[in-house]
């Protein structure tokens, strides 16, 4: 049974139903274990812990000598190179080893002499002398990180960095969550290459859904799958993407009411709870957020993106990254990118809904790309975020919604 009306709902509040209802669908999932050359741009399932120290064992952070006891002059043993062993397994006062940054310390060093603190002694070769600190230029095993411990919260992004630490860590594979979406794209117009003719128009939603996916952790399950305007074909694309358990699908362009519109009466037909049914923004005013399972399952949520392209744009900014990241356990903004900012130019606010305008940011102002009309990309492809402009909007500050990059 369909649970909801028509009533258009308040941009931000449509945002917190995708967020709320992105938590309520990931919870539980899991996450699934992939090697880290795949685990880029997932969110962490778990917390990263330290299968081995950092670092691994007493290491020298320096070229130089390796000496046991204050010094000023030792004997040198031989020399250790990184990967190699020591030519002696413990060094006595009195003793060094020359060794190369990242050899392990053989046991009993008291420190590293660096090469050019380090001098040669008269009373001969095969000895070397100078002034040391207990404990200079070795790193000692653990002493960044200890084996066991847990260094990094389920949750956080996998990102490069990320993926360095985890095979420093002694990880062959990382737990993450990532959404599977699938995608359906709608419309008995729609052309997928080369240049339309004849009433066709080029799909320009299914080429940007990818991105758009895995911009927020997730992963697109295959291609688009392109359906003609018709009822049947519809319920049972909800009904495979339900039974073969994938997290979100897509739809594109029937959302809107007329009679080529078949998503409404699609979710009605297989009993979806609609959470979102139109949002007060421009562009995107007809989108949908839905969720097909019972109350028991984990469910899959449909989002319904308008025909439009700068329109599915914005309600994909609206409802889906929303639905995305909470589903994965991430956060929903970039911390790294200002949440607000100064416009210029002439901005007024829609009388009901929340204007989303396409803006470029640069000098720490944003500034209307203009050619941002429902039917067109050519100003969202040169913007970097839109500025939620709300009704009674006076500015001149702005809240950004950033632009999948
Ligand atoms: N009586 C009403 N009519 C419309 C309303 C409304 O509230 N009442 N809303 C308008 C708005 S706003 C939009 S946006 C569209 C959304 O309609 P649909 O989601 O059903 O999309 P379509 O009607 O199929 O297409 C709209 C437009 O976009 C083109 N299109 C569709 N799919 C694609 C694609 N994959 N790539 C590129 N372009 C696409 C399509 O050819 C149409 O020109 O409804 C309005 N009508
Ligand atoms: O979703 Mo429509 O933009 O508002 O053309």
């Amino acid at each position: 049974m369909v649970r909801c009306g028509n009533a258009v709902m308040p941009w931000a509040q449509a945002r917190e139903e995708a967020r709320r209802l992105g938590a309520r669908s990931g919870a539980g999932s899991g996450g699934r274990a992939v090697p880290l050359a795949d685990a880029l741009g997932g969110v962490l399932a778990e917390e990263l812990t330290a299968l081995v120290g950092v670092p691994p064992y007493d290491a020298a952070a320096m070229d130089g000598y390796a000496v046991a006891g204050p010094g000023p002059e030792w004997a040198v043993a031989g020399r250790v190179l990184a990967g190699g062993s020591a030519p002696v397994a413990r060094l006595h006062p009195g003793q060094a080893v020359e060794i190369a940054t990242g050899a392990q310390v053989p046991e009993g060093a008291d420190a590293v002499l660096p090469y050019e603190h380090a001098a040669a002694c008269a009373g001969g070769a095969g000895r070397v002398r100078g002034e040391i600190a207990a404990g200079r230029h070795v790193r000692r095993a653990g002493e960044d990180t200890f084996a066991g411990d847990t260094v990094v919260a389920a949750g956080t992004a996998v990102t490069p960095a990320l993926i360095g630490l985890a095979a420093s860590l002694g990880h062959d594979t990382l737990p993450v969550r990532r959404p599977r979406v699938a995608a359906l794209v709608t419309g008995d117009e729609i052309a997928v290459a080369g240049r339309p003719g004849g009433g066709r128009v080029r799909d320009a939603i299914g080429p940007m859904l990818p991105g758009i996916v895995r911009s927020a952790g997730a992963e697109p399950a295959g291609d688009p799958r392109f359906l003609p305007d018709a009822l049947d074909p519809m319920s049972a694309a909800l009904r495979t993407a339900r039974g073969d358990g994938t997290d979100v699908v897509v739809v594109c362009g029937a959302s809107s009411k007329g009679p080529a519109d078949h998503l409404r009466a699609a979710l009605a037909g297989v009993g979806a709870e609609v959470v979102v049914d139109g949002v007060a923004c421009r562009p995107g005013h007809p989108q949908l957020l839905a969720r097909l399972g019972g109350p028991g399952e984990r469910g899959t949520v449909v989002v319904g993106l308008p025909g439009n392209p700068n329109a599915a744009l914005a309600a994909a900014a609206t409802l889906l990254l929303p639905v995305l990241r909470a589903m994965a356990g991430g956060p929903d903004t970039d911390r790294a990118l200002p949440s607000s900012m100064r416009l210029t130019g002439a901005v007024h606010p829609h009388g009901h809904d929340t204007r989303l305008v396409a803006v470029r940011v640069s000098g720490g102002q944003a500034e209307p790309v203009g050619h941002d009309r429902p039917g067109s990309l050519r100003g969202a492809a040169q913007a970097d975020a839109y500025a939620v402009v709300p009704p009674g909007w006076s500015g001149p500050h702005a809240a950004l919604l950033w632009l999948p990059r």
